[in-house]
């Protein structure tokens, strides 16, 4: 079951490692706001983070960024040039930024590995990914995938996924954010913590026990049904029995997927819920560690190994192909001398036959002329005379 309420495994700024935080969430979520929150917290605590922005279209970010996107890549410039709409801008940033991801990491590894010249430097305890609020764009992305596996392959990275609670209060809408949450976990495949936001509006309680107790969500089912209100504040209402039947079925399926997640409530705007956030995020970089990283390095060995395989068979392929086109020539030469030698039936000797058989005819053909010339053949015999020399030449 959803870990709401894990003990902490131990100050978050104590691992050895820096954590790396990559927060996503729908339009409107609070990202921005949960960013400027968790940043400013760290900066209470005297353990300033180290943020990175993936966010091209962002005008004002409320907090400053050690690495930004806008720096390398003008999201306005792209769109112009590529005569792209705002998405495709956006993604096109995002690739092309996907191309320095190598610099990007060793940056990060540079600053994050101790300093011999400034022993005294403090070590980066976590770092801030910021991405743009067009989920779909990051976590679809072959950018992005790129972008979080290098990461993940420099530090523990979790994804905080940003939920806005009140919008999220009735069972359909609960269940919708559930399944994309569920499909962006099996998308990136990093530990996850759902973030409920603006627990001052509406408090994230109801979304805990749905998540820890199927009976509480089967009779909040029950009353959406009976109130007609499957779409909740702010649907339709347009309840029937088959979203009853499938509400219930997906939530089924999605206990196991709940068992995967730290869940947290928290208020950007009042900043309520942060220390619970940060005990969940050493919880997951724990979890990182023992259960992702082995998985990580599995598939980069795998990839690393079927490099390596393509290498060779375009090595092998490209070793065949000299090797033939080596061998072609002498082979093209021995095949050229036997020719000569025995007489073979290549091209040019072929066009040497024509030759011969040409000047045969030729001289037969004069000698017909002559002999019907001296015997008076008349034409009508001579293509019988013909026809007979060439049978019998
Ligand atoms: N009441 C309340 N409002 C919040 C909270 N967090 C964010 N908001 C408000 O929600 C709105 C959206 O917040 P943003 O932080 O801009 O959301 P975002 O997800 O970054 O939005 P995009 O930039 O479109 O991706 C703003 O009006 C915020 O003031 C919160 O905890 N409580």
């Amino acid at each position: 079951m959803a870990s709401t309420s894990a003990p902490p495994s131990g100050d978050a700024g104590e691992t050895s490692q820096p954590v790396a935080i990559v927060c996503v969430g729908m339009a409107g979520s609070g990202k921005t706001t949960f960013m400027q929150q968790i940043n400013a917290y760290l900066h209470r605590k005297k353990e300033p983070p180290y943020v990175i922005n993936l966010d091209p279209a962002v005008l004002h970010a409320p907090f400053e960024s050690n690495i930004d996107i806008r720096d390398s890549v003008n999201y306005k410039e792209v769109m112009k040039q590529y005569n792209l709409g705002p998405n495709g801008g956006i993604l096109t940033s995002l690739n092309l930024f996907a191309t320095k991801v190598d610099q990007v990491v060793g940056l990060l590894e540079k600053r994050i590995a101790p300093d011999p010249a400034n022993p005294t430097r403090k070590p980066i305890k976590h770092i801030l990914v910021d991405t743009p609020g067009q989920i779909e764009v990051f976590v679809w992305s072959a950018s992005g995938t790129i972008l979080l596996e290098s990461f993940a392959s420099a530090v523990p990275t979790v994804v905080a996924y940003i939920i806005d609670t009140p919008r999220t209060s009735s069972t359909s809408t609960f269940m919708s954010n559930m399944l994309y949450a569920c499909s962006i976990l099996y998308k990136l495949k990093l530990p996850m913590i759902l973030v409920f936001n603006k627990t001052d509006v509406k408090d994230a309680s109801f979304a805990k026990e749905w998540m820890t107790d199927y009976d509480a969500f089967q009779a909040a089912l029950a009353e959406d049904e009976d109130r007609n209100a499957f779409g909740g504040q702010e649907g339709e209402g347009a309840g029937t029995g088959y979203m009853g039947s499938l509400l219930n079925s997906m939530s089924l399926m999605l206990e196991e997927f709940y068992a995967h997640l730290s869940v947290v409530g928290v208020s950007s705007l009042y900043g309520t819920g942060i220390d619970e956030f940060f005990e969940a995020v050493q919880e997951k970089a724990e979890e990182f560690k023992r259960d992702y990283q082995p998985e990580l390095e599995k598939r980069r060995e795998e990839r690393e190994e079927n490099k390596k395989k393509d290498r060779e068979q375009e090595l092998d392929k490209m070793m065949r192909g000299m090797a033939v086109s080596g061998s072609a020539k002498p082979q093209v030469g021995d095949i050229n001398d036997d020719d000569v030698v025995e007489g073979g039936s290549s091209g040019d000797d072929s066009v040497d036959d024509d030759e011969t058989e040409k000047e045969g005819l030729q001289a037969r053909y004069e000698a017909a002329m002559h002999a019907g010339a001296e015997s008076n053949i008349p034409d009508a015999s001579f293509a019988k005379y013909l026809f007979d020399q060439e049978r019998n030449p």
